[in-house]
């Protein structure tokens, strides 16, 4: 089979230069196509050097659209307006896409649902094998301990990141909910303040931190009476989700239009 050919978007982000180093050690995939927002200092610069890996003879350019003959694959970790837009591109020329981007309301969800029943999607809020891991780790912990313990979700990033909670703390409180056999939306409680009276046991709750350049942390808090579980992941380098990225666009060569997740990818349904 011969290499596919990956398109970056937001190819200048923190995600998008890891991604174009992850790209870079992967054998059997070849960057093709890195973009940058039209009026970034970016466009016009080579990839590679950008990125820190050497030159790629790969140049910044502002329009996915324009580029669309040479890419098989768009890898995108930006912002849910931009995603929505690289996606409408995908679907309309019959590309694959890897979508990390977070932060997205239900409509652009319903969005995603909708172009992946022509192209294949792999959609994800954390693309690291440890937290896909800790997935299945909390619903095996929600279903034995059941409803005889409080669940509390708290995460941690660094000062840049402008969603929350984060797209991981929200998967991890669905996979338990659904667990629990609750609906998340109805039991979900971000943040506490003031006199909030007693905890509702059913409840599940959310706290953030942003400070400094935490890579990403979550943990999930099942506290009984008389003890305590706890369900941790720490990332300390962007590569690990950019390697989950990469896995995921090697996986997506060939399959057919659909939406799925890194537990499709990792084989952990
Ligand atoms: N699924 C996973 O495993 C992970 C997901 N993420 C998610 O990935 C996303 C990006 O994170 P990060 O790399 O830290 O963010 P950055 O802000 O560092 O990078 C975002 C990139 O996207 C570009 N961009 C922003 N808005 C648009 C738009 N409307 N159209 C096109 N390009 C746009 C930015 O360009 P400009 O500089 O011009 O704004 C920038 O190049 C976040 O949603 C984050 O939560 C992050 C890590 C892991
Ligand atoms: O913005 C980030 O940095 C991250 N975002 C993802 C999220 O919102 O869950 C994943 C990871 O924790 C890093």
């Amino acid at each position: 089979m011969s290499a596919s050919r990956i398109a970056i978007v937001g190819a200048g982000g923190r995600m998008g230069r890891v991604l174009i180093e992850a790209v870079q050690e992967t054998p059997d995939l070849e960057l093709a196509v890195a973009t940058e927002r039209s009026g970034s200092g970016l466009v016009g610069t080579d990839a590679g050097t950008m990125a820190g890996v050497g030159p790629l003879g790969v140049t910044l350019e502002p329009e996915l659209e324009a580029a669309v003959g040479r890419f098989d694959t768009v890898i995108d970790f930006t912002r849910p307006e931009g995603s929505l837009a690289h996606l409408e591109v995908c679907r309309r020329y019959g590309r694959a896409m890897v979508l990390g981007t977070t932060g997205f309301d239900a409509s652009q969800k319903a969005a995603i649902e909708q172009a992946a029943r022509e192209i294949p999607v792999v959609f994800a809020p954390n693309m690291s094998v440890g937290v896909n891991l800790c997935l299945k780790l909390l619903d095996t912990a929600a279903r034995i301990l059941g409803d005889e313990v409080d669940v509390e979700i708290v995460e941690a990033h660094h000062r840049h990141k402008v969603d929350a909670p984060s797209g991981t703390a929200l998967r991890m409180g669905e996979v338990v909910a659904s667990a629990l056999g609750r609906d998340l939306k109805e039991c979900a409680v971000y943040g506490r303040e003031g006199v909030t009276g007693e905890r509702d046991r059913r409840s599940i709750g959310f706290e953030t931190i942003r400070a400094g350049d935490i890579v990403g942390e979550h943990t999930v808090m099942f506290a009984g009476s008389g003890e305590r579980v706890e369900i941790s992941h720490k990332a300390s380098s962007r590569m690990t989700f950019a390697r989950g990225a990469v896995r995921a666009a090697r996986w997506l060569q060939g399959r057919p239009a659909g939406l799925y997740d890194m537990q499709d990818v990792l084989g952990l349904r």
